[in-house]
């Protein structure tokens, strides 16, 4: 070491060394810094480099570097020295600064600044030598890719899923005792599916145990976008917002799941959504936000954007909150309560709404089947059929690829007959259940394996999926084109478990139980979670969406459950609406009216019904919350989507028509205008399968009608096992279906496959 100690710069407090010095005791071995510096790696050419290389010091011709990195200044220059020598200024602040000392230094500081100054030595030995330069850069390097990964980890990621990974993992965390009650934050999907990260089910097909649950969603949390703020802003409307949950789950749904953020082709086309057009209703409360102004967006299901409103919801729907009362089937009483703000008609307008409406009852059924076979014809070639944006002439093509979730009890037999017509009468195909069977390997959640005539790694081939399924979204887009309308119906969740009681009275829940009653006053003596036909007890409608119906009823589980069903589905219909439903369908399918004509199927005897009394609707809303909560929030949607879409003017009359039809129909096609019992269906092929303790009534055809009418008439009425076998064999004629689908292990020997065979009674085909 040097014998000069430091020299001090009063004014920036920085030791200045002569390099001369340093160089020459790092040259004989005099420095123990240097020595370290060479001994450590750089000892090959290091006394060559300090004594030869003029730029072995820091930075070339090295000078004086300021505190705040100013540029290297010459140094006094040395004469009698070969290499000029200069004033080596640290590049490390925090080990030589210092300030100068206005009294005589402590003990303690000078063992500092001895300190210091051996460090300082250390660092120039090192640093002196190539190798050693070299070392340095790099650990710096390593020191600042470090600190951007530490930055990057620590600001709130806007970019990534974790956020809703973690509220998902959250609602897994308290009161669950075992990973099969957790909810399931399925990993991200394959690219090929969709263009965007989206969350994929990682449920293993064998998994048929109820407890489990899937969250199937769409989400992909990234770059704030418009619609992305629209969500943001709608989570304010959220009642059910967990109030333990301060972050907001930013997400929005991948293109195809987008469809109905623009305003309904229909409505597009009548020019509704244009205030002030000429023609033109006033707004509907969410296309304000297609007209620019989202401040009160809130975005539903499909993607659709409609203004949350106070008292948008039915009268209807407050009652069935309020009270859990069954629903009047059919039209509401007093839907169109005048206090209720919603879209009204100006007299102007009135006419042009109801022709538009009449010139497509007056066109028959479905005017345009070029074009439906066109789209069809797309969709089987693969050809992507763009959505959400229309020309003119594009507007309302009749969506052919459609996913329909059959919920149990819940009027589903009646919309899967409508989808069984529309497609046999357009030579749709079927996402049929091996084998010809009539469920999707129920409770199983669905794998697209399960689909008769599926090829892995193909692209997805079918147009309509509507067989009994639990639902996991990734398995159900390898089946059908991604362009492909997904719905759902709900129920009450009381007259779907008093139904469910009835009919699935063979199951081990209700088997001992004499009465819903009985049940209900003890349910845990005769439920069993871990059943595999437990989920018909408690919260089916839960189970069937893929979720746990176990799981625990926080605010969070319930946000996120909505959360992803409305991420999957573009449409969720309320069989107590019927009427109203199958207009909002053909709507969103851009169907006309004689399409969405239905008989009710599948329908109890009234012998076979229990009324209820009020203490048994709480017990039973209690019993079902998880069903009860996705109920009413459907139901409040599905009132204010009326609102946005359609008005309740226009309902009405839609309403009106279709019943008009339907009647007209069952004029020509029944004898004696309505459903018969079982012992009365005199055409076999037209008795529904009866099942546990329910009646399940039928229908009688008029004789002597003309074969058109009659085959149009004996496809409103025929079973749903019946009809299911009958496309199977058309769309599979080389392959017959088999009376029982073979059943997986699992299956095979437990109850439910009592049931499933149980189901199977009464095929025909
Ligand atoms: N159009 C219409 N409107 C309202 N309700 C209707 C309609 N069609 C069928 N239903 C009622 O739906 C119940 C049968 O539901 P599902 O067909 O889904 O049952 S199943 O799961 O397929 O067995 C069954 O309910 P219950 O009679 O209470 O059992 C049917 O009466």
């Amino acid at each position: 070491m040097g014998n000069e100690g430091p020299k001090i710069d009063p004014k920036r407090g920085w030791k200045r060394h002569r390099m001369g010095q340093n160089r020459a005791s790092a040259a004989v071995g005099g420095d123990q810094g240097e020595q370290w510096g060479c001994e450590h790696g750089f000892q090959a050419g290091c006394v060559n480099l300090l004594l030869t290389e003029p730029g072995c010091s820091l930075g070339a011709g090295a000078g004086e570097q300021g505190t705040r990195g100013k540029a290297p200044r010459e140094g006094p220059p040395d004469a009698g020295t070969q290499a000029r020598p200069r004033v080596f200024a640290l590049p490390v602040s925090v080990l030589t600064r210092r300030r100068a000392p206005a009294v005589p230094q402590p003990r303690i500081q000078l063992t500092m600044l001895k300190f210091r100054r051996y460090l300082t030595m250390k660092l120039k030995a090192i640093y002196r030598c190539q190798p050693g330069r070299l070392w340095v850069s790099f650990s710096l390097l390593i020191l600042l890719l470090v600190s951007f990964q530490v930055v990057e980890k620590l600001q709130p990621s806007r970019s990534c899923p974790c956020e809703l990974e973690r509220a998902l993992q959250q609602t897994t965390d308290h009161g669950q005792e075992g990973p099969n009650y957790a909810l399931h934050a399925p990993g991200l999907p394959r690219k090929e599916d969709r263009p965007h990260r989206q969350r994929k089910a990682m449920l293993e097909p064998t998994s048929t145990k109820n407890t489990q649950d899937v969250f199937q969603m769409h989400w992909y949390l990234g770059q704030m976008t418009p619609q992305e703020s629209t969500l943001d802003r709608q989570e304010g409307h959220w009642t059910w917002q967990p109030a333990e949950s301060s972050k907001k789950m930013k997400g929005y749904f991948s293109p195809p799941r987008l469809k109905t953020h623009l305003p309904s082709p229909r409505k597009a086309a009548r020019g509704e959504i244009f205030p002030g057009l000429p023609g033109g209703t006033s707004a509907a409360p969410g296309d304000a936000v297609v007209g620019g102004d989202s401040s009160k967006g809130v975005i539903f299901a499909n993607g659709a954007i409609a203004e949350e409103q106070e008292g948008t919801t039915s009268p209807q729907t407050s009652q069935v909150t309020l009270q859990g009362q069954p629903q009047p089937l059919g039209f509401p009483g007093q839907p169109w309560d005048s206090s209720l703000k919603h879209t009204v008609l100006s007299s102007a307008q009135v006419p042009q709404a109801y022709d538009f409406y009449r010139t497509d009852l007056e066109r028959g059924l479905l005017p345009s089947w070029t074009e439906v076979s066109m789209d069809n014809e797309m969709a089987l070639r693969g050809i992507p059929q763009v959505e959400g944006v229309f020309s003119q002439e594009e507007m309302c093509k009749p969506k052919t690829n459609i996913v329909f979730l059959k919920v149990h009890k819940s009027a589903s037999s009646t919309v899967m007959n409508i989808l069984f017509r529309f497609g046999e009468m357009h030579n749709l195909s079927f996402a049929f259940p091996l084998k010809g069977g009539h469920q999707l390997f129920y409770p199983q959640h669905f794998m697209a394996r399960f689909v008769q005539g599926f090829s892995p790694g193909k692209p997805p081939r079918f147009n309509i999926l509507c067989h009994h399924m639990r639902f996991l979204q990734p398995e159900v887009q390898k089946v059908v084109p991604s362009t492909a309308i997904y719905f759902s119906i709900l129920r009450n969740p009381v007259q779907l478990m008093e139904s469910s009681f009835v009919y699935y009275k063979g199951t081990s829940a209700f088997s001992r139980a004499r009465s819903l009653e009985e049940f209900l006053s003890q349910p845990y003596r005769y439920y069993n979670p871990t059943a595999s036909d437990s989920h018909y007890a408690r919260n089916l409608m839960t189970f069937d969406f893929g979720f746990n119906p176990d799981g625990e009823v926080s605010a969070k589980r319930v946000h996120l459950m909505l959360k992803a069903i409305e991420a999957s589905f573009d449409l969720l219909l309320i069989s107590e609406y019927f009427d109203e439903s199958m207009v909002l369908l053909k709507e969103t399918l851009c169907w006309d009216l004689d399409s969405v004509v239905s008989f009710p199927l599948n329908s109890r005897d009234s012998s076979t019904r229990s009324p209820l009394s009020g203490a048994i609707v709480e017990k039973i809303k209690a019993w079902n919350k998880l069903d009860w909560e996705i109920y009413t929030h459907f139901n409040r949607t599905f009132w204010e989507r009326i609102d946005r879409d359609i008005g309740r003017e226009r309902m009405q009359r839609e309403v009106k028509a279709l019943r008009e039809r339907q009647a007209e129909l069952a004029r020509t096609c029944l004898q004696g205008m309505g459903s018969v019992g079982p012992k009365d269906i005199k055409d076999s092929s037209l008795r529904p399968l009866q099942h546990g303790n329910a009646k399940i009534l039928g229908y009688n055809l008029k004789q002597g009608l003309d074969k058109e009418t009659e085959t149009m008439c004996r496809r409103l009425v025929t079973p749903e096992l019946q009809y299911s076998s009958a496309l199977y064999k058309k769309q599979f004629p080389q392959k017959p279906p088999q009376q029982t689908p073979q059943l997986v292990p699992s299956q095979r020997g437990m109850q439910q496959g009592n049931i499933l065979r149980h189901r199977l009674e009464g095929t025909q085909n």
